[in-house]
């Protein structure tokens, strides 16, 4: 195994005594779609928080020998740890370009911020190119569909170079087309780094997860294929209430759909 993984062992985050992540432990590997589920409040997000340093947790997240744990979030991020929220976090009145400029001034001198720059850096024009977005690249960030915003903050982790990218919920509100190009989007840029995405849409989940966790109550409750983690009586009985005895035959897989879709957010 190449060291290019995220190690989590662990990890537990509290609040005020409440224990929303409690003991988790994943080995989250370069060029593997990564998916985690679970019922609202199963600690995913929260999970999430702690890698990039928006929460204190305790245990282990390594990368690259370094614990995630014991570092703030601007370190975080340079050590190649990106993430998007479920609300796109794209300045409205800067341009496409702009944004992604912006991002990528992560690795940038505050010298070098300063200067005045000649033309648009590769990097830059490679990601305006990966996100689909080169010819809107002038207008403003404001205007563009909801789709294009969550790919242009995928572009703003390209440019940072994050080799691990942490995707809270990155298709909630697209049309079917948009998630179709946003799981293309993420197979391409998937091969060379680790992607993570949180999602309660199971469309999305088996037509693209290499991996899926479960987590509820704020630990790993199974860990599998899609085909998996469907066939798992502790999955059913955490999704359903029951147990696939009591489930009649040939329903399971779509009641649990169904129920996976109706914890989405609105
Ligand atoms: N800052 C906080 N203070 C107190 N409790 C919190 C805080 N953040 C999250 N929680 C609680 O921790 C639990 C896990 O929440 P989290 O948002 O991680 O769940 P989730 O699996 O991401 O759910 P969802 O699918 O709804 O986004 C919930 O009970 C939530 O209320």
């Amino acid at each position: 195994m190449n060291d290019d993984y995220l190690e989590v062992r662990g990890l537990s985050v509290e609040f005020d005594g409440f224990r929303a992540v409690d003991g988790v432990d994943l080995t989250l590997l370069q060029g593997r779609l990564h998916f985690l589920i679970g019922p609202n409040g199963a600690g995913k997000t929260t999970l999430v928080d702690a890698v990039t340093g928006l929460v204190p947790g305790t245990g282990l997240a390594r990368y690259h020998h370094q614990d995630l744990l014991q570092m703030r979030p601007h370190r975080i991020v340079r050590a190649g740890i990106g993430r998007t929220f479920q609300t796109a976090t794209v300045f409205e009145g800067l341009s496409v370009l702009q944004n992604l400029d912006i991002a990528g001034g992560v690795h940038r001198s505050p010298w070098s911020m300063l200067l005045a720059r000649r033309g648009t850096p590769s990097y830059v024009e490679e990601a305006l190119e990966t996100i689909g977005l080169a010819d809107l690249r002038d207008r403003p960030a404001g205007i563009l569909a909801h789709g294009q915003k969550q790919w242009l903050e995928i572009g703003m982790l390209l440019v940072q170079d994050a080799r691990v990218m942490l995707l809270d919920e990155p298709v909630a509100g697209m049309s079917a087309e948009e998630r179709e190009d946003t799981g293309d989007l993420l197979r391409r840029i998937g091969t060379e780094r680790t992607i993570v995405v949180i999602e309660h849409d199971m469309d999305f989940v088996r037509s693209y997860a290499d991996v899926v966790t479960v987590m509820h109550a704020g630990r790993v409750l199974a860990e599998g294929s899609v085909a998996e983690i469907q066939a798992d009586p502790r999955v059913q009985e955490v999704y359903l209430g029951r147990t696939a005895d009591e489930t009649p035959e040939g329903t399971l897989e779509e009641t649990l759909d169904e129920t996976l879709e109706g914890t989405e957010h609105a």
